[in-house]
């Protein structure tokens, strides 16, 4: 791994136009590199804070970007729980991604027919529940040893709804940069578990360790209220 950042942010909005900059200075990049940006995104809490900072950017050009999802429920478009339909509604309308770049399930597919492609992904944006989990990698369930598939259905999601799919360890630990973002007293916990170690096994959040790829954790404080580690502090006009 590149080294591992544990950033900590006053709140949400000030480490929202942060990780902004940090989509964009890696699309850039890897533009530059290698033509296209590879951008892997997350539901959850993620959807607004990218839907409001990433339009807000002036000058972002989105014309090479390509981007899929790190895990997705299986439901339908316009059901409220689709992280693409949301994406859609309140992100996709806004910048200018091509749609044949943009990477979908095929909702209408039985959750073993779901298949995706493989990337090796400039970066990976994901969320953590409070449970540990990351992508729809729950803790203690058979699919955190899964090494063949690139992304693996899930039918027994513990959180609704139950029918997934998920880009797998492999693909997430192959990325050339994963941005974890977790906000909120709900997350401290845990997250001091993730980030610290916990007696028992890792939770999955905690195996996302890229083989040779950046790891940041870009946190609020209420967050980061029981770390103990060293943390970098930083404020809305940061660079990463
Ligand atoms: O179910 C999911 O939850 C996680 C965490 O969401 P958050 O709202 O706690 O940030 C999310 O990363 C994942 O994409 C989603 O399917």
């Amino acid at each position: 791994m590149a080294g591992r950042r544990v950033v900590v942010f006053p709140s949400s909005a000030e480490l929202g136009p942060v990780l902004a900059q940090l989509v964009k200075s890696r699309a850039e990049k890897a533009i530059i590199s290698h033509g296209r940006f590879t951008l892997g995104l997350s539901g959850g809490s993620l959807v607004s804070m990218l839907s409001k900072e990433l339009p807000a950017l002036p000058d972002l050009d989105c014309s090479k970007w390509v981007v899929a999802f790190c895990d997705e429920r299986l439901v339908s478009f316009d059901d409220p729980e689709s992280t693409y339909g949301l994406y859609k509604g309140q992100l996709f309308s806004k910048v200018n991604i091509p749609d044949s770049g943009i990477l979908t399930i095929d909702s209408s597919l039985a959750v073993n027919e779901c298949a995706s492609l493989l990337f090796l992904f400039d970066l990976l944006l994901l969320g953590m529940g409070p449970d540990g989990h990351t992508c729809s990698l729950f803790p203690d369930h058979p699919l955190l040893e899964e090494t063949k598939k690139i992304v693996a259905p899930i039918s027994d999601s513990p959180k609704p709804p139950p029918q997934r799919v998920t880009m797998t360890f492999p693909v997430v630990n192959s990325a050339h940069c994963v941005a974890f973002v977790s906000t909120g007293g709900s997350k401290a916990p845990v997250l001091k578990e993730v980030l610290e170690g916990r007696e028992g096994p890792a939770f999955p959040a905690a195996r996302v360790v890229p083989t040779n790829g950046e790891l940041f954790w870009l946190v609020d404080d209420p967050a980061a209220a029981s770390l103990t580690i060293q943390v970098e502090r930083l404020g809305s006009g940061a660079k990463l």
